[in-house]
């Protein structure tokens, strides 16, 4: 049992990221799995089996999260589904970082913000509050990406790809973007979104990827199940897959 603070310097988490697999324990409203233990306890079954850092999502599954596991954890608290909503505003973003987290997500698209402040005022002001949080941008294209970079944040990530109108939601990971990015930034890019496979997760590493970030694929047993009961035929007599 680790808390923040014996994690260490942002560089350091930074450090125990790069060139790993971080795995990504969100249930989602109304799910049975849908309890902050139950997210903790996933969590910890992800770090055995080799995750460098945790991804989740809500303040209560932060808290227990951050206490538990002995990796870096990247927070993020979404409020509602449609828009901006991935750690929407700074007060969403301080309490994020209040919980532990090293590494606060927030949505890091063009977007105009729900508190109207812009990007960059977000990443100035959590900056103040919390000296030393480090900042992932969830952006959804290269100009997203650009202007997040410009903001000041400190790690990119691609989790939005796919989910903004501005990229296809490619079949996979969108490796056409991690290639853009990679092109241009001088900031480490966390390839996140749509990653279903090992061999998927390798390529996006040959692409340049500092880190992968794998959700649906290892901690969401609905939607896995629903990959194999629709391969042997057998969808229509369960509920189905989330996503
Ligand atoms: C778009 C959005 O809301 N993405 C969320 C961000 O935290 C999660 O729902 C995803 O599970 C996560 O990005 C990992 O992606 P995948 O589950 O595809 O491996």
């Amino acid at each position: 049992m680790t808390t923040a603070n014996e994690t260490g310097t942002s560089q350091a988490v930074l450090d125990r990221l790069k060139g790993g697999l971080i795995a990504s324990a969100q249930a989602y409203p109304g799910e049975p799995m849908r309890d902050p233990r139950t997210m903790d306890e996933v969590a910890q079954a992800c770090v055995a089996g080799g995750a460098v850092g945790i991804r989740a999502q809500g303040l209560a599954d932060l808290a227990l999260i951050t206490q538990h596991v002995d990796v870096p954890v990247i927070g993020l608290w979404k409020d509602g589904h449609d828009g901006v909503f991935i750690t929407p505003t700074l007060t969403h973003a301080i309490a994020v970082a209040a919980t532990g987290s090293q590494i606060v997500a927030l949505d890091g698209t063009r977007r105009p913000r729900p508190d109207g402040l812009t990007l960059a005022q977000t990443v100035e002001g959590l900056r103040a509050a919390r000296p030393g949080t480090l900042i992932m941008a969830d952006c959804g294209s290269a100009d997203d990406a650009r202007a997040a970079q410009d903001a000041g944040v400190d790690v990119l990530g691609t989790t939005l790809a796919g989910y903004t109108g501005e990229r296809p939601k490619t079949d996979g990971p969108d490796l056409g973007l991690v290639d853009e990015i990679v092109g241009f930034a001088s900031l480490p890019l966390v390839v996140e979104g749509r990653i279903h496979t090992p061999a998927q997760a390798a390529a996006a590493m040959e692409r340049g990827a500092f880190a992968v970030v794998v959700g649906t694929a290892i901690t969401h047993p609905t939607t896995i199940t629903s990959w194999f009961a629709s391969a042997v035929g057998g969808a229509d007599r369960g509920h189905g897959g989330a996503a």
